[in-house]
């Protein structure tokens, strides 16, 4: 039973790790979040050529990735004590453990992954190694993802004589401004990141969003950053995806011509989904609140499920919401079908979606056909939400015929001129009922695009368990 060590690690495996380590994963067996955004910035040859030969080193192949911090285990190796070994690198062998952060490498040799919370570091003052207790028993796969990451091609042209410094945009230029100020990105380093909190505290902003670094690894620093000194409203959120997310209000020192006194902080989960999602549900009311909307509340509708989903924490699914003349309850109504795996890495599963379906906990299956509740994210009127009995019959009946051939088309099929008309009529109301909701859902989000950040309240998150 030895301390798996990256001196003792063998030369071929440590090559084969290599391989990731470059591309993606620094040593300490954190995905390299630069390495996605930095494209954006890229300009010029140089650059290019940089790009270029960083994406050439990453080969297609299969990586297996870590979904909670803490520690890549051998699960048959069952519950009690171990030694850790190295931060996500090397060969793990039996009764060794290597302690991993979320959306790391999985060392060779371990086939699961323990939360840090059902672990204990056993304080023995040896300095060599450390060693942890296992608490929970676990089995193979547990907390762990297998990803292909093929090897992208980009080009970023940037062009235009009318754009402005990238760091400081204004949307929806017009009367009504959000002034959005990005602050780039800021290493996993607790006394710069301090200092950027400090500095953006003391501009006198309104809302401070970041993402990333708020749940239980060693360099999550951002949530314990957001809790010195503040008044923590809640840390964590019992929501799938987007658990951890604390939300913090800071007082600001009075300083003349300083119009805000408070700033309200929100840690938004790096995982990319549960960052969207978060986003949608707590900032944008807080911004439309702020900007004195009467109603600030996200629009929800009721759709039926197209498919039975379980859920065990309180879920917001993602879907896609399409108007049907028949939701399957023999009415006119929205069905909502899901966009698949729901993994909160998994950023297609957001892409698509127009909707987030409220599922409460349960863990028991919602049958197809059920009606939930769901919270619109995205401007109707671009997507093909609109199915109608009028459009399929016309699309059939019409295509490619004259009047004459169409009427005798619908006569074939022994239905009077007046019951046709009479369905004709039908699909229409419904085709109003859809415009006048897409009226209001534009509305919406035209409102939304206008929003005017000055954020005072944060009371509109009654409705979440906070945990
Ligand atoms: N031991 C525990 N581990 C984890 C828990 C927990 O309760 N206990 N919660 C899990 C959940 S749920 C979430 S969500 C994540 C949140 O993690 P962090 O906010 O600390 O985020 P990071 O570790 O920095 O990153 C997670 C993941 O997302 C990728 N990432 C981050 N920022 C970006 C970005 N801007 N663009 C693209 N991808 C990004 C990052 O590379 C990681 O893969 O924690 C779980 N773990
Ligand atoms: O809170 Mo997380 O990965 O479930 O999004």
């Amino acid at each position: 039973m030895c301390c798996t060590n990256a001196n003792e690690v063998d030369e071929e495996n440590r090559r084969r790790h290599q391989r990731w380590t470059r591309a993606h994963v620094p040593a300490r067996g954190t995905v390299d979040r630069s390495f996605r955004w930095r494209v954006g910035l890229i300009r010029g040859d140089s650059d290019c050529r940089k790009l270029r030969n960083t994406m050439i080193s990453a080969e297609e192949a299969p990586l297996q990735t870590v979904l909670r911090d803490g520690y890549a285990v051998v699960a048959s190796d069952g519950s009690g004590e171990s030694r850790a070994g190295n931060d996500g690198v090397g060969v793990i062998v039996t009764r060794t453990v290597a302690y991993v952060t979320t959306g790391g490498p999985i060392p060779d040799g371990v086939d699961a992954v323990v939360q840090v919370e059902d672990t204990e570091e056993i304080k023995d003052g040896n300095v060599n190694f450390r060693r942890v207790r296992i608490l929970a028993r676990t089995s193979k796969g547990v907390d762990i993802r297998s990803v292909v990451y093929r090897t992208p091609t980009i080009v970023v042209l940037s062009t235009g004589d009318e754009l402005v410094h990238p760091t400081v945009q204004c949307l929806n230029r017009g009367q009504q401004q959000c002034k959005v100020i990005d602050l780039g990105i800021a290493r996993d380093d607790e006394e710069e990141l301090e200092k950027i909190l400090d500095n953006a505290f003391s501009a006198g902003i309104d809302i401070l969003i970041t993402s990333g670094g708020v749940s239980m690894g060693d360099k999550d620093f951002v949530k314990p950053l957001l809790e010195e000194r503040r008044t923590v409203h809640f840390s964590k959120v019992c929501m799938k995806p987007g658990k951890p997310l604390p939300f913090s209000e800071i007082s600001l020192k009075p300083v003349e011509n300083m119009m805000v006194n408070k700033t309200l902080a929100f840690g938004l989960p790096g995982n990319p989904v549960s960052c969207l999602v978060c986003f949608h549900l707590f900032i944008v009311p807080t911004i439309c609140h702020l900007s004195g909307w009467e109603n600030p509340h996200l629009l929800r509708v009721q759709a039926r499920l197209f498919q039975p989903l379980k859920t065990v924490r309180p879920e917001f699914h993602r879907a896609i919401i399409r108007w049907k003349s028949n939701d399957g309850s023999g009415n006119p109504g929205f069905v909502a079908e899901s966009t698949s795996h729901q993994m909160s890495g998994r950023l297609l599963s957001m892409k698509s979606a127009n909707a987030l379906l409220e599922l409460p906990a349960g863990g028991s299956l919602i049958s197809a056909g059920t009606s939930v509740s769901a919270i619109t994210i995205s401007d109707f009127s671009s997507t093909g939400v609109i199915e109608t009995g009028l459009g399929s019959v016309l699309a059939s009946t019409m295509k490619g015929s004259t009047t004459k051939e169409a009427i005798e088309n619908i006569l074939s099929k022994g239905t009077t001129l007046k019951e046709y008309m009479k369905g004709v009529e039908n699909d229409l109301c419904q085709v109003e009922d859809y415009i006048k909701e897409s009226d209001n859902l534009v509305s919406l989000h035209d409102q939304i695009r206008n929003g005017d950040a000055t954020v005072t309240r944060w009371r509109l998150f009654g409705g979440f368990q906070v945990c």
